[in-house]
């Protein structure tokens, strides 16, 4: 059971009521493809994927971001129970995508670099802990079915 204070749930909260799902999300999601490559390999489905111009305008690049990220903003809304909110996305990664767990701590990284540059002085050492800390947990839950 993970024990938040409520200055971390403030930071928390705080941070994600100022992203952009759509916005922030396209822009992680097209950095996790153009920074570690390999990670392209599970989104066949989405056609050109060849070089960072095509990353930036495909459009199913694009609406998965913003899915990904309100997946995460769900459970930003369920900090008391983060592993309960992901469980069923932790499966579908798990068995039915096959995704390397190591990759959701890849995804949480670059977001990191996203909401860095975004929130520029406004995301303080401080603010940087609690959300280094909600991505741990995150990361966490969304790995929880490769353990059982
Ligand atoms: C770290 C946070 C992540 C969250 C919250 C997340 C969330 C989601 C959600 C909500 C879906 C849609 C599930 C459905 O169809 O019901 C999905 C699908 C998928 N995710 Fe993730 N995901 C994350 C990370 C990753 C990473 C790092 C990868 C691979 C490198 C990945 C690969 C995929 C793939 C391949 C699909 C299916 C895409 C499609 O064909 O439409 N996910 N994810």
């Amino acid at each position: 059971m993970v024990h938040w204070t409520a200055e971390e749930k403030a930071d928390i909260t705080s941070v994600w009521s100022k992203v952009n799902v759509e916005q922030d999300g396209h822009e992680a999601l097209s950095r996790l493809l153009i920074v570690y490559p390999w990670t392209q390999r599970y989104f066949s489905s989405f056609g050109n994927l060849s070089n960072p111009t095509a990353i930036a305008g495909n459009a199913k690049v694009h609406a998965h971001g913003k899915k990904v990220l309100s997946a995460i903003g769900d459970a930003v809304g369920h900090l008391d129970n983060v592993k309960g909110a992901l469980h069923e996305l932790s499966d579908i990664h798990a068995f039915k995508l096959h995704v390397d767990p190591e990759n959701f701590r890849r995804f949480s990284e670059v977001l990191v670099i996203v909401l860095a540059a975004k929130l520029t002085s406004s995301f303080t050492p401080k603010v940087q802990h609690s959300m280094e800390k909600f991505f741990a947990v995150l990361v966490d839950g969304l790995s929880h079915s490769y353990h059982s």
